[in-house]
């Protein structure tokens, strides 16, 4: 019999262009072929479906983790582990997070700025270095390094697969044997 396992909240938190998204699907697929349900959610796919009238101010942000959290809720409520990919770049969110989320892990996916800049997915640091975007993350608006996050990743030494090995192990360890 497969050891039984909480329903978790793998929240994934960096720098945009850090690999949040990258890293959430690589895992996700990982925790599928082991038969688990998973749902991604995605920063940006929130801000699409359910972040009407959020900008990026600190109120808003934290709106914004807030209505992840709810669906977090809800779907982990329902057996399914949600992984999350979202700036979520105050300290405040994330001790938000841990005491609403009972089976919370924070994934800091570290990445130095400067590579995170070089990196550009979206061309949104270029457009904040000219001043073009206001209160972008990294740039003009902060990020607070997690202060006790559970696993540590770093997109700009190890790759794809090796952090979701690493995120994998750190699961493993978590869950409950039955
Ligand atoms: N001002 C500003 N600051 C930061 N990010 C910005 C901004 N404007 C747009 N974007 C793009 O919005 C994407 C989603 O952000 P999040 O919802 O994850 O941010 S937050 O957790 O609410 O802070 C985020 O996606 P990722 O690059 O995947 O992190 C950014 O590309
Ligand atoms: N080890 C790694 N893990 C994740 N992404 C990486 C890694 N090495 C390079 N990258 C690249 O960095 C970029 C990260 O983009 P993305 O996952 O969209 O970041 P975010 O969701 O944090 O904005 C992608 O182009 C990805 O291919």
């Amino acid at each position: 019999m497969q050891p039984k396992r909480h329903p978790y909240a793998i929240w994934l938190t960096g720098l945009p262009s850090s690999g949040k998204t990258t890293t959430a699907l690589a895992l996700a697929g990982a925790l599928r072929s082991e038969g688990i349900p998973v749902e991604c959610l995605d920063g940006d796919e929130l801000r699409k479906h359910i972040g009407g009238g959020l900008g990026f101010s600190r109120g808003d942000r934290m709106e914004n983790v807030r209505r992840a959290a709810y669906v977090s809720g809800l779907l982990n409520r329902n057996q399914v582990t949600t992984v999350v990919s979202m700036i979520t770049p105050y300290e405040e969110m994330r001790e938000f997070l841990r005491r609403e989320l009972p089976h919370y892990i924070e994934v800091y996916v570290e990445c130095p700025l400067e590579e995170c800049v070089r990196r550009d997915v979206k061309g949104l640091y270029a457009k904040a270095q000219r001043g073009e975007i206001p209160a972008f993350t990294g740039i003009s608006d902060v990020y607070e390094p997690p202060h006790r996050p559970d696993v540590v990743i770093r997109t700009d030494r190890s790759g794809k697969e090796d952090n979701v090995r690493i995120i994998m192990d750190y699961i493993a360890l978590c869950s409950p044997s039955v």
